[in-house]
């Protein structure tokens, strides 16, 4: 469904030339729940925006369904980091989740069904009123999660999300997210840079080099669909992928080969 090949990004100006992103290539599956890792500064944010028509890539090419990807595509919704940038102080909560809703031209009624139903899906009934600002940061990190959702996307591309809440709201927000996924069928494309919660939430992760960046592993998480935070955690399968890739990130950072796979590391 979603092609990612040979992307390279550069970017230029000012005298300076970053290659943010060299070589990268990896598809998406309708459906599935695929999280991004990789050592800070490897170009996580700039993939993302490549993937969702906001950035151009130097080269290479994101293909939604066949279809090369120049701006953002209508089927594909982005949840950033900043929560707080991202909503609109002077809306209310239901304003803000309705408003990208109006841009796609929806009459009035299914908005509101549209603005309700998301709202419900992420326990935010009661702050339809409200304004961002009367709301703690992972109530306003729900709100935008929301209006991803009421945009009914095919492709919901997540930039480190949670990065900005405390531990346990970022527990609550992880579970949320499978929720919603198992829920929508939507396609996620989930960056982080937290190796637990990739491991946590994706079917698989797509392990980055540090720059010049490549795909470094594509490894399957091949733990239970049911996952809760206490057992899952608990799972000596969760431990030993979870230590796999911290190998890997830490491997990636000072440059180094391949570790051995995980299915030779005695697990
Ligand atoms: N607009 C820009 N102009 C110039 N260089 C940029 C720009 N945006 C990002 N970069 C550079 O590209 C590289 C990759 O940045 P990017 O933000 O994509 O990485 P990241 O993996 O998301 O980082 P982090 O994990 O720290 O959030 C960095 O060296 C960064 O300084």
């Amino acid at each position: 469904m979603l092609d990612v090949r040979g992307l390279r990004k550069v970017y230029s100006g000012g005298g300076r030339r970053v290659e943010a992103v060299r070589d990268l290539t990896f598809t998406l599956g309708a459906g599935e729940l695929v999280c991004v890792v990789g050592p800070s500064g490897c170009g996580k944010t700039t993939l993302l925006k490549c993937v969702a028509g906001l950035l151009a890539p130097t080269s290479g090419e994101v293909l939604l369904h066949g279809r090369q990807v120049t701006a953002p595509p209508p089927a594909m919704a982005v949840v950033f980091q900043e929560y707080g940038r991202s909503l609109f102080p002077w809306m209310r909560v239901g304003e803000n989740v309705e408003l990208p809703l109006r841009q796609k031209g929806l009459p009035r009624a299914r908005r509101r069904e549209l603005v309700t139903d998301a709202l419900a899906a992420v326990g935010l009934s009661d702050a339809e009123a409200a304004y961002p600002w009367q709301l703690s940061g992972g109530m306003q990190q729900r709100v935008a999660i929301a209006r991803a959702v009421a945009f009914e996307p095919e492709v919901l591309l997540m930039d480190e999300p949670f990065a900005a809440v405390d531990a346990q709201t970022r527990a609550d927000l992880e579970d949320l997210v499978r929720d919603l996924w198992h829920k929508l069928g939507v396609t996620i494309l989930f960056v982080t840079h937290d190796i637990d919660e990739a491991v946590y939430l994706g079917q698989r992760v797509i392990v980055l080099s540090s720059s010049p960046t490549v795909v470094r592993e594509e490894l399957t998480v091949d733990l239970p669909d049911a996952r809760d935070q206490l057992h899952t955690r608990g799972d000596p399968r969760f431990t030993a992928l979870r230590t796999h890739v911290l190998e890997q990130v830490r491997a990636a950072k000072k440059g180094l080969p391949l570790p051995s796979p995980i299915r030779d590391a005695g697990t």
